[in-house]
């Protein structure tokens, strides 16, 4: 089967991503997200991203206006009922993931593939939600999605061969290169990334270093293009612990334990970037 039709749930930072580079690889989007207004703002990034391009000459107005005209707009999840994928991109809770995936095995079509952009809730637990278990997959693409050319591609108890292979074609036909890893909490990106971001969040909160010297030892000792704090803000600190959570729960080891300075900062609304205020202040 080659994917035509593709639904994102979820328009956020990630969602938006997704929907862009599916549509710059010639498929039919969809972007579905639970209010108008959010659904709006995904596609203004979208635009604003595809502008950019135009500006820089690498792409013609004709293009993006291509592009562009291949996205719809949704806030109904019965949109998915003609689709033959669907990657799910809404907050890091296994309880919301699994309510859409349990709606999405009703509605959309029995050859439909179902993904999940999560960074690290297992794919076996949000496919045995559903009567399709080797259509569902992990694709985990990294953020900002139209640079970064990974995608983790997490394998359930019952994916299929098949539901892989096609995917893996996906992520080819937009660019990406697909790393094949078995479900495990964390799967391996964010295994090894974010035990090394809440580290850094221990420096802080034990006052070895402010944040800026944090950073700026990253990047200049190491070479990171951007410092673990930065790219905690950039991620999201909502996702940064929900990810921690995962990990020290699911691999039961406490050297896994999130920062208290972490959860803080999450029960005082400071998500990073996306709500102005992190580590850093965005205005
Ligand atoms: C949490 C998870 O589950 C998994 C994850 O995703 S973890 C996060 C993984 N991502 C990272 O680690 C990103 C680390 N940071 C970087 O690689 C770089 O800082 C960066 C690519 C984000 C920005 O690069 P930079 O050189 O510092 O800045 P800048 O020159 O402004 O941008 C470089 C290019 O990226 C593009 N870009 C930057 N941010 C972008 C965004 N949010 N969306 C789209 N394009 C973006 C810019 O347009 C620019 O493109 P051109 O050079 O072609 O014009
Ligand atoms: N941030 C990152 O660097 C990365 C994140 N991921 C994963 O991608 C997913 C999304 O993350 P990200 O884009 O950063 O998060 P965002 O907070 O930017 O976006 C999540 C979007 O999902 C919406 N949403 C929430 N509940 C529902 C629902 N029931 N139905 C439809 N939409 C809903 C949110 O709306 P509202 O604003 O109302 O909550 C929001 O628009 C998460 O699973 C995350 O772990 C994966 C790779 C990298």
């Amino acid at each position: 089967m080659t994917i035509q039709k593709l639904m994102v749930i979820g328009a956020g930072q990630m969602g938006s991503g997704i929907a862009q580079v599916a549509a710059t690889a010639g498929l039919q989007v969809i972007v579905h997200d639970i209010k108008a207004e959010f659904v709006e703002k995904g596609f203004n990034s979208i635009k604003k991203n595809l502008s950019r391009d135009v500006e820089k000459g690498r792409k013609r107005q004709e293009e993006m206006d291509e592009i562009v005209s291949r996205i719809t707009l949704s806030t109904d999840l019965t949109d998915a009922k003609d689709v033959d994928v669907v990657v799910e991109a809404v907050i890091e809770n296994m309880q919301i993931k699994s309510d859409i995936f349990r709606k999405l095995d009703e509605i959309s079509p029995p050859h439909a593939i179902l993904a999940s952009n999560t960074s690290s809730l297992p794919i076996t637990e949000i496919a045995s939600v559903t009567k399709r278990p080797d259509k569902v997959i992990g694709i985990h693409f990294m953020n900002p999605v139209p640079v970064m050319k990974l995608i983790e591609v997490i394998r359930g108890l019952a994916t299929s061969y098949e539901t892989y292979a096609i995917v893996e074609d996906l992520a080819k036909r937009m660019g990406k290169t697909a790393v094949e890893v078995h479900d495990f909490p964390g799967f391996v990106a964010n295994r090894i990334l974010l035990p090394m971001i809440n580290e850094a969040i221990y420096c802080v909160y034990e006052g070895v270093a402010t944040p800026e010297a944090v950073d700026e030892i990253m990047k200049l000792g190491m070479n990171h293009p951007m410092g673990p704090l930065t790219l905690a803000d950039f991620i999201g600190l909502d996702t940064c612990l929900s990810i921690m959570e995962v990990l020290h729960e699911g691999l039961g080891d406490s050297k896994y334990r999130p920062c208290p300075l972490l959860r803080k900062y999450v029960k005082a609304g400071w998500l990073g970037r996306k709500s102005g205020r992190g580590f850093y202040s965005y205005p």
